[in-house]
Order: C-alpha cells, then sequence, then structure tokens
C-alpha cells in the first residue's frame, strides 16, 4: 500500500489541531475533508480513518514510539511512522520516514499487547473506573468494541420519505447502503461517503444517527397528538425522531440549557419539515415550574461521560477527567428528580445516557425511584457496544402513577 503526500500531510497538520491545540477530532476531520475538492472517496476515506486512529490509539503508539504529550512536528511524524508500519504501508522515501526502525516497532506493539492500558490504549484512571464498575472480563470486551471504528449509520426521516426511496434514490446519488435488522428506519453506509452533500440530505430525507441512538425516541412510545417535553434536547437528533413517530401531530417542546443548540435544532426541523416542535431555553426554574404536570411523555437525554460512544469520539479518551465524571452523575440525579415533575399522572418518560456505567444509568434509576413511589419502572434496556457493534446507551421507561 502506498502513502500519498498531500494526504498524509493532511493527516500531520490534523493531529497538530487535536493534540495540541485541543480541537475536537470530528471538526478537524470535517475541515480536512473540505482540502481538496479532487479527493475521491479512497483518499477521503484514508484521511478519516487516519486521522481517527491516531487518535484513537494515540497512548499506545506514544508508547511505542517513545513521545511525550507534546506533539512538535517530528513526533506527530514519529507517530505517524508507528501507524504506517503498524498498518503495513510501504514507507515512502520522504526525509520525515527515515530511519523509521519498522522492526522495533513491530516488537513493542506485541510486547504492549500483554498491558491492557497500552493495548486498549486508555488512561489508566478510565480503565480503573470501568474495571471497577464492569467487572475486567466485562470491560475488556467493551473496551476493545469501543476502539473500533463507527460506521456511519442513517435514519430515514419518515416525514419526508420511505426507508425504501431514500435506499433507491442514495443509490442514485452513488451511495450504497444496507438495511439493519431490528433499527426500523436505518440505513448503514457500505463505504464511508460525504452524504451531507447529496440531494437526499438537502432535501431532509435523512438525519446521521447512530444505530443505537434510534432505539431512543422509539422508547418513549409516543403517539401522534401527545405533549411531549424532550428536556435535554440539544441540537435535536431524538427531537427530529420523536417528530416522525408523531406524524407531525401534537406538541413538542424542546429544551435546553444551551441557546446555540437549540438554534441548530431550528435549521434541521426546517429542513426535516417537523411542524411541531417548538424550542425553549431554560434560563431559570421557571421554565420548568410552569410545564409542571403536563406532558404526556418526557425524554431526559441526559448529559453524561459519553464513555459508550467512545468509538465515535475517540478524543473523549484524552479530553474526560475523573472530576467531570463525579460531577456528572450528581447532574443527572438533579436533572432526573427536576424533570420527571413534568410528566403528568398516568404518563411517561424515559431517562437514557450513552453511557455504559451503571452509576450513570441503573443505579440513577434505581436512587429515583426509591425517592419517587409515584413512579415505577416499566422496562429497561442496555445496549453494549460488543453485543450490538454500535454506540453504547441505556434507556429506561418510567411511568408515573400518581
Ligand atoms: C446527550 S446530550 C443531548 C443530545 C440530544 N438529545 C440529541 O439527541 O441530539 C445532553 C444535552 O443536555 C444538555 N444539558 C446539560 N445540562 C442540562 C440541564 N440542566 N437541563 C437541560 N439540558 C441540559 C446539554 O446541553 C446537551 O445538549
Amino acid at each position: 500500500m502506498r502513502l500519498h503526500r498531500n494526504l498524509v500531510f493532511t493527516v500531520i497538520d490534523s493531529i497538530k489541531l487535536i493534540f495540541n491545540e485541543g480541537e475536537y477530532a470530528d471538526k478537524v476531520v470535517q475541515k480536512a475533508l473540505k482540502r481538496d475538492s479532487r479527493w475521491g472517496a479512497r483518499d477521503r476515506k484514508f484521511v478519516a480513518e487516519t486521522i481517527y486512529e491516531m487518535v484513537r490509539w494515540k497512548r499506545l503508539y506514544n508508547e511505542i514510539a517513545g513521545t511525550k504529550d507534546h506533539y512538535t512536528t517530528e513526533n506527530v511524524w514519529k507517530n505517524f511512522s508507528v501507524f504506517a508500519t503498524l498498518k503495513g504501508y510501504d514507507l515512502p522515501d520522504w526525509p520525515q520516514l527515515h530511519g523509521v526502525p519498522e522492526r522495533r516497532i513491530k516488537g513493542k506493539f506485541d510486547e504492549l499487547q500483554k498491558v491492557r492500558v497500552f493495548k486498549e490504549s486508555i488512561p489508566d484512571w478510565l480503565d480503573e473506573l470501568c474495571v471497577a464498575e464492569l467487572g475486567e472480563k466485562h470491560w475488556a470486551k467493551e473496551m476493545t468494541a469501543l476502539n473500533k471504528q463507527a460506521e456511519v449509520i442513517l435514519r430515514t426521516n419518515t416525514l419526508r420519505t420511505t426507508k425504501d426511496v431514500l435506499q433507491k434514490k442514495l443509490a442514485e446519488e452513488g451511495i450504497e447502503t444496507v438495511a439493519i435488522d431490528g433499527y426500523t428506519d436505518a440505513l448503514k453506509l457500505v463505504e464511508r461517503a460525504n452524504v451531507f452533500r447529496t440531494d437526499c440530505f438537502k432535501s431532509g430525507f435523512f438525519e446521521v444517527q447512530d444505530a443505537s441512538s434510534q432505539l431512543v425516541a422509539e422508547y418513549l412510545d409516543v403517539k401522534p397528538g401527545m405533549r411531549v417535553i424532550d428536556t435535554c434536547a440539544g441540537a435535536g437528533g431524538k427531537t427530529l425522531h420523536l417528530s416522525a413517530l408523531m406524524e407531525n401531530k401534537g406538541n413538542i417542546i424542546a429544551t435546553d440549557i444551551y441557546e446555540s443548540k437549540l438554534k441548530k435544532l431550528k435549521i434541521r426541523t426546517r429542513r426535516a419539515g417537523a411542524h411541531n416542535i417548538t424550542t425553549k431555553v431554560i434560563e431559570t426554574t421557571k421554565v420548568i415550574k410552569k410545564m409542571k404536570d403536563t406532558a404526556d411523555r418526557v425524554l431526559i437525554d441526559a448529559p453524561c461521560s459519553g464513555i459508550g460512544v467512545l468509538k465515535r469520539n475517540p478524543d473523549s479518551k484524552w479530553k474526560l477527567q475523573p472530576e467531570f465524571v463525579e460531577n456528572i452523575i450528581k447532574t443527572q440525579a438533579e436533572i432526573l428528580q427536576r424533570y420527571s415533575q413534568l410528566v403528568k399522572n398516568g404518563g411517561k418518560m424515559v431517562y437514557a445516557t450513552c453511557s455504559i456505567l451503571p452509576s450513570e444509568n441503573e443505579k440513577q434509576v434505581k436512587a429515583f425511584l426509591k425517592n419517587n413511589d409515584n413512579f415505577r419502572i416499566i422496562k429497561d434496556h442496555k445496549v453494549s457496544p460488543f453485543k450490538s457493534g454500535y454506540d453504547g446507551f441505556y434507556m429506561a421507561l418510567l411511568e408515573r402513577i400518581s
């Protein structure tokens, strides 16, 4: 396999932005892909996947290359040479790649496979936390799954089209997809492509949304005509899904503490043709108080550690801090308590996270039920990245009974 100069230089520049400037990997990848409009699908795949691989395997590559956390251009090239050697690329005769110790790299890689924190390329504290929460055997499987590359999954917007029509139209635009068993509206891309450039996207025929995430809105058991409050709506991935499930009838109030996120939701709402969504920024507790006891359904897609989506956001491994996880667990308990008050008697609520830690999931629900005997749990569902092949998620369906 050959390496192409302009693609590799794009990767090197991107890695410096992520590691030295703290920029988000997904944003950097998006920017990198815009660098040269002549790049074909294979070039784009190389750039995106190499950036993600170098972020994902940062600790392992650092250990092999002997590089530390400050990424001088020289160190980034060293890490890249580890990547290229392990992936079996022929190293070209470029000055930056002179004297790469290929045999030593392979030997060190084999040696490090015995130590999980290097083998899986993960910070010590995160490994310890997950072992404590899940047990070593379970965590080892999840970690391996979370280090795989994320696939691109679309959710058909049934307000605009059907899954079959979408599949045909995307094929006409050169994008092959397959349906996935058990996920009603999902289509999986056979090969990575820039779906945002398609006419299908511009026409609002789909949203990009992981398969596991597509289970959450369905779990809420909404019906057309209901009053639904999506409390942590963000940019509205699940709000839009709720709107489609409600066939554009009824009323969805999408709230968040960040106006900027709700602004993005408004843009997406227009493209999707969703007419039953209004947005409300939670500036004070009054916003919530006014809506007390009014909702048929409440979705709490709570802020979380994001450990279930490390596959999609490998840079979170390096950005996440133990204090953040501790604090977010407290926030989740508060949010669950506060927003449960929106549910009217006989109404239902889903508490969901994209984490696989029991302390963010079933333990939160258990503690909530202990303090709120006016709610009962109907069911819950843990989505394991290892078993499903998609993101890790948790969802619990609760009902207000008095
Ligand atoms: C997991 S994300 C939501 C993702 C979104 N539901 C989607 O499907 O695209 C959690 C959201 O909760 C918001 N948030 C954090 N604290 C909050 C609070 N106290 N009340 C409401 N929203 C909050 C964050 O801004 C973030 O957008």
